[in-house]
């Protein structure tokens, strides 16, 4: 079991990223910072668009050509050497260098990632076979020992089948493998079981737990569910309208909210030993167009806490350990 530490591996500071759409600008991800450790899980959590998908996206510039990185940087810890990713080419040799190598992706819809006229043997080696000085019998060998390590049984014979041959909890399986076959120091896994029912869902996420105490790899775990997120990660982003409005450990986030945005979610999800004898709230109004932002904070319009102050940007404030929030009243409403 490899432990977890506080070393950085990864760190994102100020990162803005738009989309230009048309005539308007969209600014999917605008001033976020966050930090990865070894061996730790960041889940990223929020409403939907606002800009979990983006900001993973913007890690490894996998960004499409009408957007790009606006501001900020990406910063990737290497054997003491820091590479500021954010500032390499999109297609340089450099950034493909690291890609499925030392930081890996897995999406929330394996049937969009795998090709379906290639066996998923193929798939899994092609990786390793860009990566590694390494011959194609070998790279099979690999392959199958990290399915059977992921559960699949008879994997050596399961590598000739083609993706439709697999059932959707062995494709996200496949897809794991794809994503740490190189054992990469970062797995960011975008929704990796939203398409999968709840049995093979934890499946999975157990699944993803065991690869991170085996191999002691960083993950950066994006969902909309606090209930996953409580149970998988060592710290919390918590996204709102391309920013991240609470960042901390879990503990300090799930037990000590101090984000309006942040209780509000809770309250929203049934959290084992949170609210259990709560009923469960739902958040009123809806997310603003992200082209058209509101000056000040942006949550102010479904915030029973909002006041005149909050016309303004708020300050982020430091709560104490890692903990910190985006907000006019940090210290009102707990
Ligand atoms: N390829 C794109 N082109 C234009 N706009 C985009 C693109 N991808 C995302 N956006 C916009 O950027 C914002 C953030 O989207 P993003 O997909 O990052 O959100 P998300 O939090 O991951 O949502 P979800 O949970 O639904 O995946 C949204 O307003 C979205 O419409």
């Amino acid at each position: 079991m490899v432990a977890k530490t506080d070393e950085l591996l990864l760190k994102v500071d100020e990162l803005h990223t738009e989309f230009t759409v048309g005539k308007r600008r969209v600014q999917a991800v605008n001033g976020v910072s966050f930090e990865v450790r070894r061996g730790r899980t960041l889940g990223i959590v929020g409403e939907s668009g606002c800009g979990k998908s983006a900001t993973a996206h913007s890690i490894l510039q996998l960004l499409p050509k009408h957007g790009g990185i606006a501001g900020g940087s990406v910063t990737y810890y290497k054997d003491g050497k820091d590479i500021a990713l954010s500032a390499l080419p999109r297609n340089s040799s450099q950034l493909r260098a690291i890609r499925g190598k030392e930081i890996s992706m897995i999406f929330q819809d394996p049937m969009a990632s795998l090709n379906p006229v290639y066996t998923i043997g193929n798939q899994i080696c092609e990786n390793v076979l860009q990566h590694e000085a390494i011959g194609r019998k070998a790279a099979r060998a690999r392959a199958a020992d990290m399915l059977t390590q992921l559960g699949i049984p008879l994997a050596a014979s399961r590598l000739d089948d083609y993706p439709h041959q697999f059932s959707g909890g062995m494709k996200q399986r496949a897809m794991i493998a794809m994503a740490m076959i190189c054992n990469p120091q970062l797995l960011i896994a975008d929704e990796p079981t939203t398409a999968l029912d709840v049995t093979i869902q934890a499946q999975i996420l157990e699944l993803m737990k065991k690869v991170q105490q085996d191999f002691g790899t960083s993950i950066i775990l994006i969902t909309h569910n606090m209930g996953i997120v409580s149970d998988m990660a060592d710290d919390i982003a918590v996204m709102y309208m391309g920013k991240v409005v609470e960042y901390g450990t879990v503990r300090e986030v799930l037990k000590t909210p101090r984000h309006p945005y942040t209780r509000a979610l809770l309250k929203s999800v049934p959290l084992p030993g949170l609210n259990k004898s709560e009923r469960l709230a739902t958040i009123p109004g809806s997310t603003p167009d992200p082209s058209e932002m509101p000056p000040g904070c942006p949550f102010a319009p479904r915030c029973g806490l909002a006041s005149d102050v909050c016309r303004e940007e708020p300050p982020e404030v430091e709560l104490g350990g890692h903990h910190r929030a985006r907000c006019w009243h940090t210290g009102e409403g707990a």
